[in-house]
């Protein structure tokens, strides 16, 4: 039997102001239940059964909320695509006082000196004091890792740490053991099969987390309980209807000793609500936002897409459904 699905309220597909993770639209529905709205946009390149997750928390979110907070602001990094050093400055600049960045690099036909470029460029953009961390989406081998990371490291004045280098947890564990740059897990947490196997590896010094692929924002505070290694709570780009549950998320960790990679709303070209979830002071404030009826207008998506949605989200269920 399917799962119950949520009231959808709306199908969006918002532009991205910038290329990331090879999208130009962004798209997802917009969900309303007795707890309030939840999001549900799983990447096109995920199937039902990995997308299920994804369908779990946006209906935590619309039916049960979230647990209290502990804490009422949210230290955020600037996330800098992988742009030239102009634009990148000016992310940093404009980024509502962040004092972190987090720079993607190993980009499909970008050479290490755009890297380098781009890292000195947000370097002098945030002064000697600021943290400066990279996103490698697992593009690297150990040997190219290791060599990308004492050039980059270099450029940026010292890194935080390196996001997901390599994609496997053995290699990450080899690469901690050589390099000097500590080592933050995605995609060997949130896309594994065992998320725990990079503690028993001793594979990270830091785990990231995403509410939406981690199916909630309960499921992620039981696995980082388990994993005991300190949290960066990121977005998976989402409104900032999704944006609001990793806000939540954050807010809810025993401990938060790094700024989290919640402030990308503003990498879309517009938002589902009135008052977007971007930083001051480099910091997210804890709040919930609500869509209004002209918001959900103006990112509504066209019946095509909505129709492939529906499909969808009926698909997510399914396995969701089987899976309980
Ligand atoms: O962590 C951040 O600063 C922003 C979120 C972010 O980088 C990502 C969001 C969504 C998809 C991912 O490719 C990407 C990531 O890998 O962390
Ligand atoms: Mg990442």
């Amino acid at each position: 039997m399917p799962a119950a699905l949520p009231e959808v309220r709306a199908t969006y597909a918002i532009g991205l102001r910038t290329r990331f993770r090879r999208i130009t639209t962004r798209e997802g529905v917009l969900v309303r239940g007795d707890a309030g709205w939840g999001e549900v946009s799983p990447f096109w390149d995920y199937d039902d059964a990995e997308s299920a997750s994804w369908l779990r928390a946006g209906l935590e979110a619309a039916e049960h909320g979230w647990p209290e907070p502990v804490r009422d602001r949210i230290p955020v990094n600037v996330t800098v695509p992988a742009v030239g050093p102009d634009d990148a400055h000016a992310t940093v600049t404009r980024s509502g006082g962040c004092t972190t960045a987090k720079v993607k690099v190993a980009e499909p036909g970008q050479s290490l000196a755009d890297e380098q470029a781009r890292l000195e460029a947000v370097r002098d953009a945030l002064g000697p004091h600021g943290a400066v961390r990279i996103d490698a989406n697992a593009a690297w081998d150990l040997e190219t890792a290791l060599d990308r990371l004492a050039h980059l490291d270099r450029a940026a004045g010292g890194l935080e740490y390196a996001e997901q280098p390599c994609a496997d947890v053995a290699d990450l564990a080899a690469l901690r053991r050589r390099t000097g740059v500590p080592i933050a897990a995605d995609e060997s947490v949130r896309r594994a099969d065992d998320p725990l196997a990079v503690r028993r590896a001793e594979a990270a010094d830091v785990v990231v987390l995403k509410v939406q692929p981690l199916g909630g924002v309960r499921a992620c505070l039981r696995l980082a309980a388990d994993i005991g290694l300190p949290v960066v709570v990121s977005s998976a780009l989402e409104t900032s209807v999704g944006i609001a549950a990793g806000v939540a998320l954050a807010a809810a960790l025993p401990e938060l000793p790094h700024a989290c990679g919640l402030a990308t709303v503003d990498l879309l070209t517009r938002d589902a609500v009135p008052e977007p979830l971007l930083p001051r002071d480099g910091a997210l404030p804890v709040r919930r936002p609500e869509p209004t009826d002209a918001d959900l207008t103006a990112v509504a998506a066209g019946d095509d897409v909505a129709e492939r949605w529906s499909r969808r989200l009926a698909g997510m269920g399914a396995h969701l459904a089987a899976t309980r």
